[in-house]
């Protein structure tokens, strides 16, 4: 699905990143941890296509990321649900229409049932006509995976989906996770939050990634 292979990535300054080599099959579950500040973010920028590796190759679907066009990286970014670290809606707009978005933005026909069906497995059903500044914390995570699996994704890139949510929320943020990677999705979770890696790995075959010393590498067997 997405490929590293000897990638190094730099802001401008020295490597933030650097010799970066994996693979992420297809229905594989990954976890990405590391120190805030050591390229989480970066590292998943990096596999949407939003930044261009300093050096190395990224292969996005067995293509090289550097040769893709403005179009092929449009419809590559389709095929992948994005979970943002800080998740934007639109305020004035119900969360059922900000859920549409992805929809109005690609040009396809949005089914009302398949949303009312994903609003419904996010529990958040009930507030399909609120308005997202009257969401919680932990209400607008759920919506912002919902919006990211609203177009059947193949892979789904979370950036700190359990931030700022209690645990209980955390759990059933990460129940919706192993679902979807149950359903075939490739999944990526970033995280700092060790307890919910080990809870899932309880439930599901996932592997850990640690960034260090600008590496990133295999976690043991420890966490
Ligand atoms: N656009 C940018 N220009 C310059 N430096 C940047 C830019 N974006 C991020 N950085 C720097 O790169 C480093 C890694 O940032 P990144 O957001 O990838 O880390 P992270 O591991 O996701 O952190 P956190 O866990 O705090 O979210 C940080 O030192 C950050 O300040």
């Amino acid at each position: 699905m997405i490929a590293f292979e000897n990638v190094a990535y730099n802001y401008g300054g020295g490597d933030l990143l650097s010799d970066v080599s994996l693979r992420l099959a297809p229905g594989s579950f990954h976890f990405l941890t590391g120190p805030s500040g050591s390229g989480k973010s970066t590292f998943l920028k990096l596999a949407y296509a939003e930044l261009r590796a300093t050096s190395g190759r990224v292969n996005l679907f067995d293509r090289d990321v550097k040769t893709l066009s403005r179009d092929d990286v449009a419809r590559a970014r389709r095929r992948i649900g994005i979970v943002h670290q800080d998740c934007k809606f639109l305020d004035h707009m119900s969360l059922a229409a900000n859920m549409a978005l992805p929809f109005t933005v690609s040009d396809r026909e949005s089914d009302g049932q398949d949303m009312k069906d994903l609003l419904g497995w996010v529990g958040l059903d009930h507030l399909a006509d609120a308005l997202p500044p009257q969401l919680s914390g932990g209400e607008r995570q759920r919506a912002a995976l919902a919006r990211a699996v609203i177009v059947d994704p193949d892979v789904i890139l979370a950036d700190e989906p359990t931030g700022n949510v209690d645990w209980d929320m955390s759990l059933r943020i990460l129940t919706l996770l192993v679902e979807l990677n149950r359903m075939g999705k490739t999944i990526l979770v970033a995280t700092h939050d060790l307890n919910l890696i080990r809870q899932a790995k309880a439930q599901i075959q996932a592997r850990v990634l640690r960034i260090a010393k600008h590496r990133i590498q295999l976690a043991g067997a420890d966490l």
